[in-house]
């Protein structure tokens, strides 16, 4: 199983280059790979798994963050409306977006970055997102909120983008005009 010494810090390369697109169909190392990045985080929300394992939670998880750079993430929280998104995908791509942005009002954080690291982090308010499932299946996925917050952190780890790179250096705490926050 994964743990938190599989998951590469700030400084690594991994975490600031473009990751590679995974060919499909994925082989089944690149499944596995996708089935541990998968477990990890659910295995970061189970109380007796942080105890035993020390594990930090997250929502999600890409594979830069464990040094392999492929276009691979998970993903597994549920939205403010209840929504469960538990998700292993192949090749996650922005398909359009909202001009309008929105930002989760306490910031955000990231397993790779031992170290707070205040600021609004602007992002698109709704976002469409095309994939490939660990299944197999192409999927299109339509969010907003948090959800599209979530999304959007982890695809920017495939594109070697940090969150605190969003943050306004010269007024990291305004939200952005036209920006409406994650409630
Ligand atoms: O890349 C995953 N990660 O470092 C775990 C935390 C993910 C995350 C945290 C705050 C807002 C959106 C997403
Ligand atoms: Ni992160």
């Amino acid at each position: 199983m994964l743990t938190m010494k599989d998951i590469v810090r700030e400084g690594h390369e991994s975490l600031r280059i473009k990751a590679t697109k995974v060919n499909l169909p994925a082989t089944e190392e690149e499944k596995e790979l996708l089935t541990k990045m998968l477990q990890f985080i659910k295995n970061s929300q189970d109380e007796e798994m942080i105890e035993k394992y020390d594990l930090r939670s997250g929502v999600g998880l890409a594979a830069p963050q464990l040094g392999i750079s492929k276009r691979m993430i998970a993903v597994h929280f549920s939205d403010h409306n209840e929504r469960l998104y538990s998700y292993g995908l192949f090749n996650p791509r922005i398909i359009s977006h909202s001009v309008e942005q929105t930002y989760l009002p306490g910031g955000e954080g990231c397993l790779s970055v031992d170290r707070d690291v205040p600021g609004i982090v602007p992002r698109y308010a709704r976002i469409t997102v095309k994939a490939t499932t660990l299944e197999g299946e192409d999927i299109k996925l339509r969010l907003k909120g948090y959800a599209a917050v979530v999304f959007q952190h982890e695809i920017d780890h495939l594109n070697g983008v940090m969150f605190y790179d969003h943050i306004d250096k010269n007024d990291p705490m305004t939200p952005p005009d036209n920006a409406v926050s994650v409630d």
